[in-house]
């Protein structure tokens, strides 16, 4: 299934989470980390497993931010969601492929001791250090339970020490690196979350050139950003109509025994027609959801 959007909703936060169906988002992510304060960890994590066991989220997919793994709570959030099965957790602050590794390791162990399959728990791997960065095509290849490399600019540019901008230069090499990386393991990018919850012009902007980098979803932080977020990925008709046209011409084509064609006067050849079928293909997405 197609995440384009996920929404961060704080884990010690009811009212939000009885919501999460009715948003339109196409995933939820409950959060343990950031959004929660250490004297609310033990409450936030307990609330967040009665609600994967107690609620109908729908077609909603239910991912779990965790502590990082070098945090106190990492454990214990763990051995608590594993068994609710959420459809993924994501782990903050991943560093190096070791990170990951230790975390599918005692995933392992305990989904075995709640009778689960290995592996039935994906993992979503945040690259928001340098070092985690720099090491992001390890991290993506280093297991099969990862499933999604995701960017936090927020922490990243913290971690870099350099100012955190609207036009996000600063985060363009990451998002380069972060997207080149997924895709070379064939796995999904998510794109970070863009803060200001009143300029909704932005991150329909900045939700656009991330599509174009390569990123196949967007964080969230509030329900008014969901629907900016889908739009980014809805072609446009002039690029829909072009597409149709290619396809029928390749496949006019195909019959004829050519493998290459002209459509406007520019060449069509196999990549065109794989792009003009991806757009055609996120068309037919946003009229099933819209
Ligand atoms: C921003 C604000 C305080 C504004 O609140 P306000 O109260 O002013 O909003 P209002 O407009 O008044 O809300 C109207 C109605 O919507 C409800 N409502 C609002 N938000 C909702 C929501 N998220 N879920 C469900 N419901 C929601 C609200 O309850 C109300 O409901 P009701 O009373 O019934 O009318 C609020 O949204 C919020 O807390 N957001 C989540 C923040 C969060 O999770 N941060 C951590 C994740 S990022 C991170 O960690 C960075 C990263 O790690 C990773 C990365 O980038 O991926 C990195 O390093 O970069
Ligand atoms: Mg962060």
């Amino acid at each position: 299934m197609r995440l384009r959007s996920m929404l961060y909703i704080p884990g010690n936060s009811p009212a939000m989470i009885q919501q999460a169906p009715v948003f339109g988002a196409d995933s939820i992510l409950l959060d343990l980390e950031d959004a929660v304060a250490l004297s609310e960890k033990d409450s936030a994590r307990d609330l967040v497993c009665a609600f994967l066991k107690g609620l109908d989220f729908g077609t909603v997919v239910v991912t779990v931010r965790l502590n990082g793994s070098d945090t106190p709570f990492f454990d214990g959030d763990l051995r608590a969601v594993i068994p609710c099965r959420p459809a993924a957790v994501r782990l903050p602050k991943c560093s190096s492929p070791q990170d990951v590794l230790a975390c599918d390791a005692l995933m392992a162990e305990l989904e075995r001791e709640s009778g689960l399959d290995v592996g039935t728990v994906k993992l979503h791997a945040m690259i928001e250090t340098a070092r985690g960065l720099s090491n992001a095509q390890a991290i993506a290849d280093c297991c099969p339970r990862v499933t999604a490399l995701t960017l936090g600019g927020q922490d990243l540019t913290a971690d870099m020490g350099v100012r955190k901008t609207r036009e996000g230069k600063e985060l363009f090499t990451a998002r380069t690196l972060v997207a080149l990386a997924a895709r070379a393991a064939g796995i999904d990018a998510f794109d970070t979350v863009w803060t200001d919850v009143n300029d909704n012009e932005g991150l329909l902007e900045e939700t656009k050139a991330v599509v174009g980098l390569g990123f196949s979803g967007k964080a969230a932080i509030h329900p008014g950003q969901i629907e900016w977020i889908h739009k980014a990925f809805v072609p446009e008709a002039k690029e829909i109509v072009r597409a149709r046209r290619i396809v029928e011409a390749a496949q006019a084509a195909e019959a004829e025994g050519r493998g290459v064609v002209s459509v406007d006067g520019r060449m069509v050849d196999a990549p065109v027609v794989k792009r003009a079928l991806h757009t055609l293909e996120m068309a037919r997405l946003a009229e099933e959801v819209l």
